[in-house]
């Protein structure tokens, strides 16, 4: 028995020759963000379309908790499942109000019921007071929050959101996070895909890296990381011109300039026996700084390139 509210297992699907998604698996549980952090045409989309059932995969299957999928009961599977898709999709010259209603009605949610969901979810999204006004009279970031309430209209268990950040300006980035906090609180489990490392950082409790629609890593940002040599790098500017016969031989070390970067495992214990090692060699120390390891590292570790281009 698990408590995986979804299982993706080797999913793939390709458009005529290119194969965009090879192998995909994963798990969610209840109350869990899930990043799906990879490049642009990593397959991220590819996934989630074939999650949500807009994408037939090649193979593959996904199955909700009860054993519920698509192949086996469509419409119950549906109806545990809402998707943020990357592109906006809303009626523009409709009410935003009227938007969320549609969404609600293709679930054929009763009229009472679907009155008041619509309010809650407008309210969730920050939107009450804009209810009745158009999507066309909108910003980039009350869209995208007007396309959240309309994929949890139907009160899925699962919200799929792809690339739901596109676009739209750090304010607006910062209230969509704090919907997305709440729904996660609320014991929502969320898949959300991006690019942006900083997102995955902030927002997922297990990511799960993609690279040329293969997964490439899958665990905590602490399990992520443990795969790098080194979980932080201290930078150290130095005085003068150093002589590189001096520094051969500190381990990790390498020279950017007057400024020194050393990979360590913990800062507590190796920023003292880097700073001796250096004043043993006549090397002046003016400053001093650390960095934690990034998910972007940990993309470069594992595929040689940059998460963005
Ligand atoms: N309908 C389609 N027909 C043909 N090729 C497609 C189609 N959809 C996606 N692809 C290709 O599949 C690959 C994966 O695309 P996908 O959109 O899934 O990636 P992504 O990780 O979501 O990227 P992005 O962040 O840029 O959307 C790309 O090479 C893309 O060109």
């Amino acid at each position: 028995m698990t408590d995986d509210l979804l299982v993706a297992s080797g999913l793939r699907k390709a458009y005529g020759e290119r194969v965009a998604v090879h192998e995909v698996s994963f798990t969610l549980r209840r109350g869990e963000v899930l990043g799906l952090l990879g490049p642009n045409g990593a397959g991220k989309s590819t996934t989630v379309g074939m999650i949500c059932g807009l994408t037939v995969p090649d193979a593959g299957t996904v199955t909700l908790a009860g054993g519920v999928s698509l192949g086996r009961d469509e419409a119950g599977y549906k109806r545990r499942i809402g998707l943020v898709p990357q592109d906006i999709a809303l009626y523009e010259e409709l009410p935003a109000r009227t938007n969320v209603e549609l969404f609600g009605a293709l679930y054929g949610m009763p009229p009472e019921r679907l009155k008041r969901r619509a309010d809650e979810v407008l309210a969730m999204v920050g939107l009450t007071d804009r209810a009745g006004d158009k999507p066309s009279t909108f910003s980039g970031g009350m869209k995208r929050r007007l396309n959240i309430a309309c994929a949890l209209v139907h009160d899925p268990e699962v919200l799929l959101l792809d690339e739901p950040t596109a676009g739209i300006d750090p304010q607006s980035r910062n209230a969509i996070f704090d919907n997305l906090e709440m729904l996660k609180a609320a014991g929502k489990a969320l898949v959300y895909t991006t690019h942006y490392m900083e997102e995955a950082e902030r927002l997922a409790d297990r990511i799960t890296i993609v690279d040329h629609g293969r997964v490439v890593a899958s665990g905590t940002q602490a399990q992520l990381f443990a795969l790098l040599p080194a979980a932080r790098t201290l930078h150290v500017e130095i005085a003068g011109e150093p002589d590189d016969a001096a520094l051969a031989g500190l381990p990790g070390l390498s020279r950017v300039g007057q400024r020194l970067d050393v990979s360590v495992a913990d800062i507590a214990r190796d920023a003292g026996t880097v700073l001796a090692a250096l004043a043993e060699r006549g090397v002046a120390v003016r400053g001093l700084a650390s960095a934690r390891a990034t998910l972007e590292d940990v993309f470069l570790q594992l595929t040689g390139r940059q998460l963005r281009d």
